[in-house]
């Protein structure tokens, strides 16, 4: 199996990697196209790659094509690609808002698998949602499920808006936690820390939690239930997290994010 990455960013080579290190292309190296002439460079001494600057070198052989670069990318890109593909082709899009339709109409193609990853891919944590086109069979699917796959785990969905609406908790997801750590690690700091004792505290808590919430069927309502004390500690911060409306505000940020998506998909 022939599999082209097009887009060598945070996304796209995280995929490539996954994908490039797997059993599954066979004796086949991974091919990546990007127009950026340094990452060109970088990823030309990575063994695992095969690496392009040229559409027509690499996009007619491919079976299965990645698409990873940013969604105002795409004019331009499909433009140049259009000429050098074929109907048998599958393209699986990891861009956030691009619709099948758009990437139909525009790009031509007629196999196309819409997914939403997310970046937890790198460490092989990821979770990625996908929809497809009419036009892909049962075992293309199955094909292109096993790639996602090498980057962390799938689900499959029913249509595309639940590509946006993931797109809003998955896939812009762990921005959030992050923005939780963040917000933990400068208390942290500010109650006198070091920064190292910082990060210990945070990441341990975080990580203590996960663990905690995986290996077991109990909510995280509850778990908050097992931690707080009546009239202790967490009361007083789960009391002033509900005074400040935090569970709301956090559903309005996920809820901005699918909004985004559905406009960016207008847009493109
Ligand atoms: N980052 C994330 O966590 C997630 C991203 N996504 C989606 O993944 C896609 C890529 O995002 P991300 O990886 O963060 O973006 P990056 O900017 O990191 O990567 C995009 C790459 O594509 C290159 N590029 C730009 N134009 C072209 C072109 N015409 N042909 C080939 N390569 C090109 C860029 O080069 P240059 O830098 O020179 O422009 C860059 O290397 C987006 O559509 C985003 O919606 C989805 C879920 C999560
Ligand atoms: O911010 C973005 O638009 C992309 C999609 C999901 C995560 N990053």
């Amino acid at each position: 199996m022939k599999v082209l990455v097009i887009g060598a960013g945070n996304m796209g080579l995280t995929y490539a990697e996954g994908m490039a290190k797997s059993a599954l292309l066979g004796s086949q190296k991974l091919k990546i196209y990007d127009t950026d002439p340094k990452k060109i460079a970088r990823l030309s001494q990575d063994p695992h790659f095969n690496v392009y600057h040229n559409l027509e070198d690499c996009l007619p052989k491919a079976d299965i094509v990645f698409l990873a670069v940013k969604p105002y990318h795409i004019d331009d890109l499909f433009q140049h690609m259009t000429p050098h593909i074929n109907q048998q082709q599958i393209f699986v899009s990891l861009m956030a808002g691009v619709t099948i339709q758009t990437i139909s109409s525009q790009l031509g193609a007629a196999k196309i698998v819409r997914a939403m990853p997310n970046l937890p891919a790198k460490v092989g944590k990821g979770v990625t949602s996908y929809t497809e086109s009419d036009r892909v069979s049962r075992v293309e699917l199955i094909m292109v499920r096993n790639l996602l796959d090498t980057t962390g785990t799938s689900i499959h969905v029913s249509t595309e808006k639940f590509i946006d609406a993931s797109t809003g908790i998955s896939g812009s997801g762990p921005a959030y936690v992050f923005y939780f750590m963040q917000s933990m690690l400068e208390a942290a700091l500010k109650m006198g820390f070091s920064a190292y004792d910082s990060k210990v505290l945070v990441s341990n808590t975080f990580e203590g939690a996960i663990e905690l919430f995986n290996q077991s069927n109990i909510s995280p309502e509850t778990w908050i239930s097992r931690v707080a004390s009546k009239g202790g500690t967490t009361q007083a911060a789960i009391d002033s997290m509900e005074d400040n409306n935090v569970k709301q505000l956090i559903q309005d940020a996920a809820y901005a994010a699918f909004n985004r998506a559905i406009e960016l998909g207008k847009n493109s």
